[in-house]
């Protein structure tokens, strides 16, 4: 089995519960939805070149890296063929395994696998266009080591993530993230719109590594 990679490497996790943490990056190739704010539409194409890789390849690539985080992306990485063989090499060779997910892939088949990952599943707010594809059954798959993100381009887009999370109960699942659409939306607007609703459940998360490096830029 080989897989449609465009792009890996190795970088601090710039988003979700293990910001700031090496990890080794997977993005696979295509996608399903087309988020209005996408920043890596240019993996979304089936026509995007890519390199087909075996589960061998990229174990030998990770273990020279001396990796122990391994985040699947995209593209929607659940889409790709054979993903659920992957996940179980990964997890049975040890690593600790992160799929940053759309929300629309229902988790149901690989909730159940021996070595279940964390999920990073976004919930598509209403500005992204995508909101009618959410696969809402999701959430009470949801566990601690999961995170339900919201990026948001809007005050309107926080209220609908605030009334999402009431209606499914995320707290009482995993950790809820706050993102904003880079450069769309003040991160103080979402912090002052925290304050006002004493969203303690809640966390604000910036990009990490598009301060670290220039936002437009691949492969970090
Ligand atoms: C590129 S997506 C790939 C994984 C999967 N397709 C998804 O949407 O979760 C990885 C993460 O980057 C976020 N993202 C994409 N473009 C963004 C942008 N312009 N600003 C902030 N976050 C963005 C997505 O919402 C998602 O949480
Ligand atoms: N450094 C870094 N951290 C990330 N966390 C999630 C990413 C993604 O594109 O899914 C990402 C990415 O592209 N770069
Ligand atoms: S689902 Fe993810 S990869 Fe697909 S368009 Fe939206 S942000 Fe981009
Ligand atoms: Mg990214």
């Amino acid at each position: 089995m080989t897989y449609p990679v465009v792009e890996k490497f190795i970088s601090i996790n710039g988003e979700g519960q293990k910001a700031g943490e090496l990890a080794a990056f997977i993005r696979m190739r295509g996608c399903n939805l087309s988020c209005n704010y996408c920043d890596t539409s240019w993996a979304n194409t089936m026509d995007c070149p890519c390199e087909f890789l075996s589960t061998e390849g990229l174990i030998t690539w990770l273990t020279e890296h001396k990796t122990k985080n391994v985040t699947l992306t995209g593209g929607e990485p659940l889409l790709t063929k054979g993903i659920d063989t992957f996940i179980e090499a990964l997890g049975s060779s040890g690593f600790s395994v992160e799929i940053e997910t759309n929300g629309s892939v229902a988790l149901d088949c690989f909730h159940n696998l021996l070595h279940r990952p964390a999920f990073t599943m976004d919930y598509k707010c209403p500005d992204s266009g995508m909101e009618q594809a959410m696969c809402t059954d999701n959430f009470s798959l949801l566990l601690s080591k999961d995170t339900v993100k919201f990026v948001v381009s809007s005050i309107a887009d926080l209220e609908k993530a605030r009334a999402v999370c009431t209606q499914y109960k995320i707290a009482d699942h995993c950790p809820i993230f706050l993102s904003p659409v880079f450069g769309r939306i003040d991160p103080k607007e979402i912090v002052e719109y925290m304050i006002e609703h004493h969203w303690n459940e809640a966390r604000l998360q910036l990009q990490m590594h598009k301060f670290i490096w220039p936002p437009e830029q691949r492969g970090v």
